[in-house]
């Protein structure tokens, strides 16, 4: 433990999280753990220019919700994130957990599961289940676009961009007829079977936690039965006990496939590379037919649930990214003006993906 003071110069970790986020990781106990480690904890006022309220040696942030505003031309949220990007702008040395661009990504669905097909996980057989965005309130043309992706019934429909209002509302699609409830822009997700259990990987830079938790239980395709609505944070939460996920008498989950730690692991190390991102929530269920793992979610910066000493973990991941900090990429200006979410397919994603090996923190491509 580093308990010595620190004697040079001042050391400020600046921060940003909503107050009912700060109050679920009772953020204040972390000022404490802050002074013992020699660094100031500072909450950002992103209403003001934060060249006033620095210098800071760190920024730590969850804007998920402001990102996602801002992408919607909110006028408040554009402008709170502008302060905190000019910031990073003027000042490349300070260390950013994680960078904004990173974090916009997640925030749209298609890409997210985009980066997880491109990336190196199906070396080790991990994937995500096929996906398609629908841009169309016609049924039938949404069909041929499930056809064409692989897609099959049932599927998951989720909203495309994951923050926001009604971002958790999702539905189950067993056939065609239910394909009028998909309301676009949505991604169909094919449902993995997987005796409703769901592992979470906490992760914090390179250390990580996994917690099990509830999920939905097994579906088959059925040609009559009513598409399932639910919200997701009612299904996968530690005390959640949805009746989507109690399993049906005919099954068995004796023949329960394992998890294996051993892929977990390989799972942080690709995605904490390949996203460029320290704080990461990665949803991984275990197929139940043939015990291969499967991504349905990441999400940034996550609620860290039962993660054994958070704080120390995050000093530790704080220090790691201030040492690495000179090997932070950075993309050129011209790639950072586009905006709007991605719409394109999954081979235009690899096209465009064309990003330098990662050291540190890799900032990708502007798009949301
Ligand atoms: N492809 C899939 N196959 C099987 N089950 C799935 C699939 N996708 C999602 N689920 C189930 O639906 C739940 C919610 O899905 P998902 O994690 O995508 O929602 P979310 O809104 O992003 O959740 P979070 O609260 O973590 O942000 C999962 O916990 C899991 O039980
Ligand atoms: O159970 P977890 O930690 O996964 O729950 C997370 C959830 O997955 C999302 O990351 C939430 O973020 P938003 O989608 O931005 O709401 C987290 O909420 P937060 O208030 O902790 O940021 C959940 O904790």
């Amino acid at each position: 433990m580093d308990v010595t003071p620190h004697c040079g110069p001042r050391r400020v970790i600046g921060y940003w999280m909503s107050e009912k986020k700060s109050q679920k990781l009772n953020w204040s106990e972390f000022s404490k753990v802050c002074r013992k480690h020699g660094f100031e904890l500072v909450k950002l006022n992103l209403n003001a220019c934060l060249e006033d309220q620095g210098p800071f040696t760190v920024i730590i942030h969850k804007l998920t919700d402001i990102i996602a505003s801002a992408v919607r031309n909110d006028i408040k949220a554009i402008k709170m994130l502008q302060h905190v990007e000019n910031y990073i702008k003027s000042n490349p040395e300070v260390v950013i957990i994680d960078p904004v661009e990173n974090v916009r990504k997640l925030l749209d669905r298609y890409r997210t599961y985009g980066v997880i097909n491109d990336s190196d996980l199906h070396k080790i057989d991990v994937f995500t289940p096929p996906f398609v965005d629908l841009t169309s309130n016609d049924p039938a043309v949404n069909l041929e676009t499930l056809k064409r992706s692989g897609v099959c019934f049932p599927f998951v429909c989720k909203p495309l961009v994951a923050n926001g209002t009604d971002c958790h509302k999702m539905a189950i699609v067993f056939n065609e007829k239910g394909l009028k409830d998909c309301s676009p822009p949505c991604v169909a997700h094919s449902f993995v079977n997987h005796n409703a259990v769901l592992y979470k990987l906490f992760i914090v830079g390179n250390e990580y936690h996994i917690a099990e938790r509830p999920s939905l239980k097994n579906f088959y395709p059925d040609p009559d039965r009513k598409t399932i609505h639910f919200d997701s944070h009612d299904v996968s939460k530690p005390d959640s006990s949805s009746s989507l996920s109690v399993m049906d008498d005919v099954e068995t989950t004796e023949e329960n496939q394992n998890v294996d730690p051993e892929k977990l692991k390989q799972i942080v190390s690709i995605l904490h590379e390949e996203l460029g991102m320290n704080l990461l929530g990665v949803d991984v269920v275990v197929e139940n037919t043939t015990g291969r793992h499967a991504i349905i979610d990441i999400n940034p910066y996550p609620g860290y649930d039962g993660y054994p000493d958070f704080f120390e973990s995050l000093m530790r991941c704080i220090k790691n990214c201030i040492e690495h900090k000179t090997h932070q990429t950075i993309f050129p200006e011209q790639e950072q003006e586009d905006s709007g979410f991605e719409t394109a397919d999954s081979s235009d994603e690899k096209k465009r993906r064309t990003s330098p090996p990662m050291l540190g923190s890799k900032v990708y491509e502007r798009r949301l």
